[in-house]
């Protein structure tokens, strides 16, 4: 357990991954300075070396961030995952720890879409195998295999953010569309709903992927559901490298039922751009290969940076938790008061009642207070009117079931 209450000189940040300058840029902004940011992801054991002293750490993708990395990680407050996915980041074992993950949940999901059309487009056409002929010195001007993609049927596997900008950009050239989730999903533009991934898989033309990593949609694509897409049939997958099977996918290529594929992400990616990239796929012609780049643009770099470096320093300055992805969110008003406290325990009965006797046996006005709770944790903040609130913030520490605490001047 950790009980954090410090100047902001001494809040440490590491930020990993190459994160776009805007990041440190909207920390700085906030009065955070002692940054330190390197531009690649760290293997395990120096990473736990470094997550011993930071109060708060910047990832992208490729680091993992597991129970025996996070179990060192006695400082830390919070994780910002500067993408969508939060997989890479264990994140039953940071809620036990009371360590808050958030990321951003829209930033890049234009740009995975904008890059799946332009593939789709590629693909339809049999690109990728000309221009590898072309390099090599073949001269493969025919038509056979060339298709437009008007007219075609797209059929999306998870209609979210990105499957239905997907789908909405694909109708404007003219495809229709087509979607299996396991939600009811509110259609935009002339798409319809199918009831089974089945269905999806033996009508449509092009399949996109676009379902988090889960188990639901581990090996998903395996070769069975392979099997059941359309003769020439083209597959897209900038979702997670866990959601295809990319033997089977090898397999079907080869044989030519799958007509052509795109691939950016893949169960076992390097760690960084020196390490050599392996995969069943690589050689063949059709199929574009893509080192996990769907959402790696100028914009949505940028923006990510932004949204979610201003994440960390609200919860920092106020505490806010709202859209936070592991703990209860609470979302405060501006931290104007004399002290504000934060508490995170485990959500069993009786703590609230001792926070309250703390304040009490002190004779501290509670000026406000801010709950919210799931199945296993609670998060408490308490402003109060006096700048004498140690006394009370020492008692809290003790309360059984206390996770983490921190004090805001
Ligand atoms: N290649 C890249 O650089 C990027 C990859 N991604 C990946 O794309 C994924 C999707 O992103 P968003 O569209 O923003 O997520 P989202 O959460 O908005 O949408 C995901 C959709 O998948 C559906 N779904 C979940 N399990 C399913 C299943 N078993 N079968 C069918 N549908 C299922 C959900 O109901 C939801 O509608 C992210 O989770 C992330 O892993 C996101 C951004 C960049
Ligand atoms: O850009 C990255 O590092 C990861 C993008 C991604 O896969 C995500 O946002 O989930």
């Amino acid at each position: 357990m950790e009980n954090i209450s410090l100047a902001k000189h001494k809040i440490k940040i590491l930020l990993l991954e190459g994160l776009h300058p805007s990041s440190v840029e909207t920390l700085k902004a906030q009065g955070y300075n002692n940054i330190e940011t390197l531009k690649t992801s760290l293997p395990e054991n120096e990473l736990i070396e470094k997550i011993k002293d930071v109060h708060f750490i910047g990832i992208r993708s490729r680091t993992d961030l597991n129970a025996n990395v996070l179990k060192h990680a006695q400082k830390l407050i919070a994780v910002g995952c500067f993408c969508i996915g939060t997989n890479q980041v264990d994140l039953v074992a940071a809620k036990e720890k009371g360590i808050a993950v958030f990321n951003a949940p829209f930033s890049n999901t234009r740009s995975v879409a904008e890059l799946v059309l332009g593939e789709i487009l590629l693909l339809i056409r049999g690109i990728p195998e000309k221009s590898a002929n072309a390099h090599r010195g073949v001269w493969q001007k025919s038509a056979i295999g060339s298709f437009e993609a008007r007219g075609k049927t797209l059929g999306i596997i998870g209609y979210g953010h990105i499957g239905t900008q997907l789908g909405i950009m694909a109708e404007n050239i003219g495809m229709r569309v087509q979607f299996f989730d396991i939600e009811n999903k509110l259609t935009l533009g002339n798409a319809s709903q199918v009831a089974s991934l089945d269905k999806l898989l033996s009508t449509s033309d092009v399949i996109s992927l676009h379902v988090p990593e889960t188990a639901s949609t581990q090996n998903m694509m395996g070769e069975k559901q392979l099997s059941k897409m359309k003769q020439g049939a083209i597959l897209i997958n900038a979702s997670r490298g866990t959601v295809v099977d990319l033997n089977a996918l090898t397999d079907a290529l080869k044989s030519k039922h799958i007509g052509g594929a795109a691939i950016d992400v893949f169960p076992v990616e390097p760690k960084s751009n020196d390490e050599e990239f392996i995969s069943p796929l690589r050689g063949l012609d059709n199929v574009i290969l893509t080192p996990h780049v769907g959402g790696s643009t100028q914009e949505a770099q940028e923006n990510i940076g932004i949204e979610v470096a201003g994440k960390l320093a609200k919860y920092s300055d106020n505490g806010s938790t709202l859209s936070a992805v592991n703990v209860p969110e609470v979302s405060l008003p501006e931290h104007t008061g004399r002290s504000r406290i934060l508490h995170i325990h485990k959500n069993q009965p009786g703590v609230l009642t001792k926070i309250n006797e703390a304040f009490a046996k002190h004779n501290i006005n509670i000026a406000a207070q801010y709950l919210q709770t799931d199945e296993k944790i609670g998060y408490v903040v308490i402003d109060v009117e006096t700048d004498d609130s140690n006394t009370a913030f020492d008692e809290l520490k003790l309360i059984e079931g206390t996770v983490k605490t921190r004090l805001l001047h």
